[in-house]
């Protein structure tokens, strides 16, 4: 369990993590998403004590992590998958940490095991390409068994089959009981990965919810509808408390009703329907939504045209553990 409450962290002017407070679950993957300079390795990286706050607190299970007796035995972090003396090899990077820290040589070789390293383990890591990296760093996070995990960007470089074995492992830990805490600007992967997001933006919590919740709530989530007599349909539509929204003559866009209900309501009223779609949002689209505001580093749009200009309500969504 890791709580964190009401934490800050300025470096100087800039406020990188604002008064942000959240609380990860055991026995569930909780994903941490935001867009680049959120401040999601910063809010990390005080979990860890490697980082101090300006403010506020953060505890892991129970504990500030500094005044744990063992800390790599309660938590395993994957920061930084660069930092690792890279004239050493797998092994004896992980027997070095393993040796200092009170972790029998057994468990070396069970996590090479885990992570897919044996075929090179014994050669040096400043050879390693970027997944085999990825992969030492998640070996060093579980070298101390630990109950709670913090993964920052962990699929980072590797190929498909990795990221299904990071999405497979990050599942099973949680499934023992185990803490899981990890970053990603993957949200498709995300989306199959976690139970609970939790999305900052400029240093703040956007949403603190289950995925489903976060799915739910986003605007993206409708029935399309074409019909020769949209203009009808609205009206029949707008008393039933749904929103309806057209871009187009002869279409519609209902939030809030859905298409059986549509389809009912049109037949009862003889009003023809072309189309009767139901639209399910993914969760980049909600994360799109969700942190429409907060992002500082724009792209220029490519390609001559991009989707249609729609203007999105902002959601905030917390609570619903
Ligand atoms: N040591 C530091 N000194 C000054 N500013 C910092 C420092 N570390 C982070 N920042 C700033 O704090 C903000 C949050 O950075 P942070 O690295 O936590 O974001 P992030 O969400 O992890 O971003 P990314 O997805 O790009 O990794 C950024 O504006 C960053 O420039």
């Amino acid at each position: 369990m890791i709580e964190v409450q009401n934490l800050t962290k300025r470096y100087g002017h800039k406020t990188a993590v604002d008064g942000v407070s959240f609380t990860v679950a055991p026995g569930i993957v909780t994903g941490f998403l935001g867009p680049n300079g959120a401040g999601k390795s910063t809010t990390m990286r005080m979990i860890v004590g490697l980082d101090r706050p300006t403010h506020g607190s953060v505890t892991v299970n129970g504990k500030p992590y500094a005044a744990h007796r063992s800390p790599l035995t309660e938590v395993g972090a994957l920061l930084d998958a660069k930092a690792v003396h890279t004239g050493r090899s797998a092994y004896n990077h992980l027997r070095a940490m393993a040796a200092t820290h009170g972790i029998p040589l057994s468990r070396v070789h069970e996590v090479i095991e885990m992570t897919g390293l044996q075929s090179v383990a014994k050669k040096r890591v400043g050879g390693f390409s970027l997944g085999m990296g990825q992969r030492l760093g998640i070996a060093v996070a579980l070298l101390g068994n630990p109950r709670t995990l913090l993964l920052d960007e962990p699929v980072n470089g590797l190929d498909p089959e990795g990221v299904l074995w990071v999405r497979q492992l990050v599942r099973s830990l949680a499934s023992e009981g185990r803490t899981v805490f990890l970053s990603s600007h993957l949200m498709s992967e995300m989306a199959l990965t976690a139970d609970h997001i939790v999305v900052i933006g400029r240093g703040k919590i956007l949403a603190d919810a289950p995925v489903s919740q976060i799915l739910a709530a986003a605007s993206g989530n409708g029935v399309r509808v074409r019909s020769p007599q949209a203009t009808l349909l609205a009206e029949l539509i707008a008393p039933t408390g749904a929103q309806v929204t057209s871009s187009e003559p002869g279409l519609l866009y209902v939030n809030g009703a859905d298409a059986a209900a549509i389809g009912e309501l049109a037949a009862s009223s003889g009003v023809v329907l072309h189309e009767l779609t139901p639209i399910e949002t993914t969760l980049e689209a909600a994360y799109m939504e969700l942190t429409a505001d907060s992002v500082e580093y724009h792209s220029a749009p490519t390609g001559p045209s991009g989707p249609p200009a729609i203007s999105r309500p902002t959601t905030t969504l917390t609570g619903g553990k």
